[in-house]
């Protein structure tokens, strides 16, 4: 019989959503028989998602994940790395940043040596993240750059069977022009291709978003389209790759109900989060790709705002553990 996969689970930032989101998805029976789960955090953090969510759930707590015994057990470490006094619901605070980066290097030190399948982690807030002594541009160079990853990493975000990912991501906007180049827009066709086909699509079908209005019209409104994303498409479409556009951004979306795609290639976060998060903001799963370890998150964030409310929604977290435990290859 096939073992059921083992997978890491984190809490996100205390001050935000996270500790309620993995209570109301760990109350699902469904969910607890998929895998077994490992939390990882404080265990003052999940008490109070538990008491938000008014969920009340059995877990056993353990020091190690060597003590994992049986697969229909929710399991937790207790860091214990973060004082209650330290933070308060909805405001940020560089201590819960800096438990949300130690408890991230446990976990995906533990996948890094096979002792987990893979790991999802509630949201985790990036000013807090850097303000806690993790500076990095964002939480994927954090990944990389703990499991010694150079290059060919960036974000996807899946809903349902589209796909999307990007030419930038977190960066200033002033930045996009410069960095949207016709090596990085290969490459990031390249990557997306080969990130569908090892997910079991055949021939995927790409569509490149333009960075223009209008895709330039023909130069007058910006030439990226013409001096860096056409002749990478070109390039990409040389190699066997089934990739098309550049087409205008503000209906690309339109274009899935008459030429659908799987993938699209966006020039910056906004551009298609957006469209994503409209489509489906309770779905939406961003995926750490290139990455030697599975790692899966919500689309959404912290939401400081309704913290401690009890009214979170936690679909998107629910489709990130679904995901990364398909993607692990279960
Ligand atoms: N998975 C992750 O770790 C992610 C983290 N972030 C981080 O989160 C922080 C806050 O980001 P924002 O741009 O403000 O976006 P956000 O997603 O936290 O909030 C945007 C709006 O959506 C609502 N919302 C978010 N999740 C919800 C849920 N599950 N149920 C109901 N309503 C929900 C919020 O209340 C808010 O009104 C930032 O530091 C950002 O970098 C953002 C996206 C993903
Ligand atoms: N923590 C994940 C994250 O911020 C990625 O979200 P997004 O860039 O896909 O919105």
């Amino acid at each position: 019989m096939k073992r059921k996969p083992l997978m890491g689970l984190t809490l996100g930032d205390a001050t935000g959503i996270g500790s309620e989101l993995v209570a109301k998805t760990l109350e699902s029976e469904d969910i607890r028989r998929m895998a077994t789960w490992v939390v990882v955090g404080d265990e003052r953090v999940f008490q109070q998602g538990l008491s938000v969510a008014g969920v009340t759930l059995p877990y056993q707590t353990i020091t190690n994940i060597e003590e994992v015994e049986r697969d229909d057990q929710v399991y937790f470490i207790d860091l214990h790395n973060l004082q209650p006094d330290a933070y308060t619901l909805g405001r940020l605070s560089a201590e819960s940043g800096q438990a949300t980066g130690e408890t991230l290097t446990y976990v995906l030190k533990l996948a890094q040596q096979k002792k987990l399948d893979g790991v999802v982690y509630a949201p985790i807030n990036k000013e807090a993240l850097h303000s806690g002594g993790f500076h990095f541009q964002d939480e994927l160079h954090f990944f990389a750059s703990l499991l010694d990853c150079k290059e060919g990493f960036s974000e996807i975000n899946v809903m349902g069977d589209l796909w999307v990912t990007r030419i930038t991501s977190h960066v200033p906007i002033k930045q996009v022009s410069s960095l949207v180049t016709k090596e990085r827009v290969a490459r990031i066709i390249r990557f997306a291709h080969d990130t569908l086909i090892n997910v079991g699509y055949d021939k995927p079908k790409i569509a490149v978003a333009a960075l223009n209005p209008h895709a330039g019209d023909g130069g007058l409104l910006g030439t990226e389209e013409i001096d860096e994303i056409r002749p990478a498409i070109y390039e990409a479409q040389e190699q066997g790759i089934h990739v098309e556009g550049p087409y205008p951004a503000d209906t690309i979306f339109l274009r899935l109900k008459t030429k659908p795609f799987d993938c699209l290639v966006s020039m910056y976060h906004d551009q298609a989060q957006t469209g994503m998060k409209l489509l489906g903001f309770n779905k939406g799963v961003t995926v750490s790709g290139g990455l030697p370890v599975v790692i899966t998150t919500p689309a959404h964030g912290t939401a400081f705002d309704i913290a401690g409310q009890g009214i979170a929604d936690p679909g998107a977290t629910e489709q990130a553990m679904r995901l990364a435990i398909k993607l692990a290859g279960f």
